[in-house]
């Protein structure tokens, strides 16, 4: 097996993640070899029995030998459930570790990566790939540690007990190793193709299942089948030819196992017939020549399964080692008040090299003032707000909040003081009220009613028969597009932060309720910098300041009166709206 450069850094940091547990990985090892060692003494008694206290009719030494035999027993398995259990132990805590370090990670990404991701491949690293991980940093790794040691004992336990019958045990042992060989390479084979239809596969469903119901509106059922039956007809074929080779890997090892027996038995049955060996002897060698034969299977498949186990490294540490092009100051700032204030000062900003979809843009966003974003689609007004929040860095020039570059502050704070309403809601399959307060434990129940009253929403959520509590379905199924609207709009007012974004708020709110939300919004962010998206341009008609933007530019910028006055842009776009 031929291990690279990316593979020994890996397999470096994989080891400082693993003996994180040194104590128990020590104590786990020790029991392991206890056991081992035990599994060699039985036989050994079995031997002496037959041998030495029946022939003798010693029924002292039979009585003897047997609790002898009891307490290996005992101990054998105490060993082994202590060693089991601490393996468990720590291959779940590596898991936990694992999924914890991806999961954190995630979170820092930009959204470029974001954008990029394939979320099935992801998902199977976070599920499948650990899991290979916490098989290959527990028991696989260290049971060839003891089974090395076992091996080297049992053989010259065996030399001393029959030399010329131990080469008869042991003439098939590579032949035994030489088709498991084989076997596992061809399983590993599959078992990393399996592992990448499984991915792909699962980006399917996952795009199915989070969208199921637009599957069936969009009538797009013929395109998602057109992708599902390729790759389910590859996983499936994929796992038949696992179990095959997995079947067949068993049947050979059962059928030389058998060889070795009769082999054994033959030869061995010859020489006690002969009176050169005894009865007991036989069947101990027996025993102990099967015995050996697990560590050579398992010896067999290490390179195999650690191959495997290198590609899920590899994969784990792609995904941690991906470099986090939004950068964080150490102890980023934090002043105690935020007064709302953004710039962006010359800003150009491109998803994809060159191609600028801000191109020096100057804005400023005054505190405590609504600003409007208008423009046709694709102007770039989200991209702003992306831009605000750091999901994105600007290419050139600088945004700065109460006169400090956002690159300064720390980047959950920053993101913490905004809040953003937009189209997109995402509903958690929570109740109601968890769904509100985002975990916020201290936010006051007259808050919640407030802020719930305020997006004119508590007159449904009281109508419903566990109100706040109701449970809401994955991705909310059970709220209306407007329902889900006003719980983010009510979500903002509890957030209660100096900056909020209105991006495409109300969009999905009829006139009515538009008119009562907008209403009611008014004292809420009276002190607060509002800026807000909107294509409906009656809702932004009150704003302070409008800024119409075209192709990444700022091209009009006044009230709504000097706007229409100008009879240009946004006089087009405003009477569009109407009309
Ligand atoms: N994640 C992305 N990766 C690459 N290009 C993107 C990405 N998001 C947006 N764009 C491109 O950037 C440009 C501006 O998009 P943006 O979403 O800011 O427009 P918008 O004015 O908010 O549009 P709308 O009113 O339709 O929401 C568009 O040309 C769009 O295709």
């Amino acid at each position: 097996m031929i291990i690279d450069r990316t593979d020994k850094k890996n397999i470096r940091k994989l080891f400082k993640i693993i003996f994180k547990y040194k104590k128990q990985h020590f104590l786990a090892a020790l029991f392991m070899l206890v056991n081992s060692l035990l599994t060699i003494l039985s036989p050994y008694i079995i031997m002496k029995i037959i041998d030495d206290a029946i022939p003798n009719k010693n029924l002292e030494l039979l009585i003897k030998f047997m609790i002898i035999y009891l307490v290996v027993m005992l101990f054998e398995n105490g060993s082994r459930i202590i060693s089991d259990y601490m393996y468990s132990i720590i291959g779940k805590k590596i898991v936990y570790d694992l999924r914890l370090k991806l999961i954190r990670r995630l979170q820092k990404f930009s959204g470029t990566y974001y954008s990029n991701v394939d979320t099935g491949e992801l998902l199977t690293t976070v599920n499948s790939d650990v899991d290979t991980i916490e098989h290959f940093s527990t028991k696989m790794l260290f049971s060839i540690i003891s089974d090395i040691c076992t091996s080297i004992v049992m053989f010259i336990f065996l030399c001393r007990l029959q030399f010329d019958l131990l080469i008869v045990a042991i003439i098939l042992q590579p032949v035994m190793f030489y088709f498991q060989n084989k076997f596992s390479k061809k399983i590993n084979k599959i078992v990393i193709n399996l592992r990448d239809k499984y991915g792909e596969f699962t980006s399917i469903i996952e795009e199915f299942i989070s969208s199921m119901m637009n599957f069936v509106v969009q009538n797009a059922r013929k395109h998602f089948f057109i992708r599902y039956f390729p790759t389910s007809r590859k996983l499936l074929e994929n796992e038949i030819k696992l179990e095959l080779n997995f079947s067949l890997s068993m049947a050979s090892a059962n059928i030389i196992s058998s060889l070795i027996t009769i082999a054994v038995l033959g030869y061995g049955g010859y020489k006690v017939m002969l009176g050169d060996m005894t009865l007991g002897t036989l069947i101990a060698f027996n025993t102990y020549s099967q015995r050996l034969l697990g560590p050579v299977f398992r010896i067999a498949h290490l390179k195999t399964n650690t191959r495997r186990a290198f590609v899920a490294i590899e994969r784990i540490f792609k995904v941690l080692d991906e470099p986090i092009d939004i950068k964080q100051v150490n102890h980023g700032y934090r002043p105690n008040y935020i007064i709302g204030n953004i710039q962006f000062k010359h800003v150009k900003f491109s998803y994809t090299e060159d191609n600028y979809v801000i191109k020096d843009m100057n804005i400023n966003f005054q505190e405590k003032k609504t600003t409007a974003l208008v423009g046709v689609s694709g102007s770039g007004k989200t991209t702003l707000i992306n831009l605000m929040l750091r999901l994105w860095d600007v290419d050139e020039g600088e945004i700065l909040l109460d006169g400090k570059n956002i690159k300064e502050y720390n980047l959950k704070f920053l993101r913490r003081n905004i809040s953003v309403v937009s189209q997109d809601v995402f509903i958690f399959n929570d109740t109601i009220l968890n769904n509100l307060i985002l975990s916020n434990r201290n936010i006051e129940m007259s808050d919640v009613i407030q802020a719930t009253k305020a997006a004119d929403i508590y007159e449904f959520i009281m109508s419903l028969s566990e109100q706040f509590d109701t449970v809401v379905g994955q991705r909310g199924l059970i709220l209306s597009g407007g329902q889900k609207q006003k719980i983010s709009i009510a979500r903002a007012i509890l957030k209660d932060t100096p900056i909020i974004i209105l991006d495409e708020a109300t969009s999905s709110l009829d006139n009515i309720s538009e008119f009562h939300v907008k209403n009611n919004l008014e004292s809420f962010i009276r002190n607060k910098t509002v800026i807000i998206i909107a294509h409906r341009l009656s809702t932004v008609e009150d704003a302070d300041i409008i800024y119409t933007l075209k192709d990444g530019k700022i091209v009009e910028k006044g009230t709504h009166d000097e706007l229409m006055k100008l009879k240009n842009i946004y006089y087009n776009l405003y009477m569009k709206n109407v009309s």
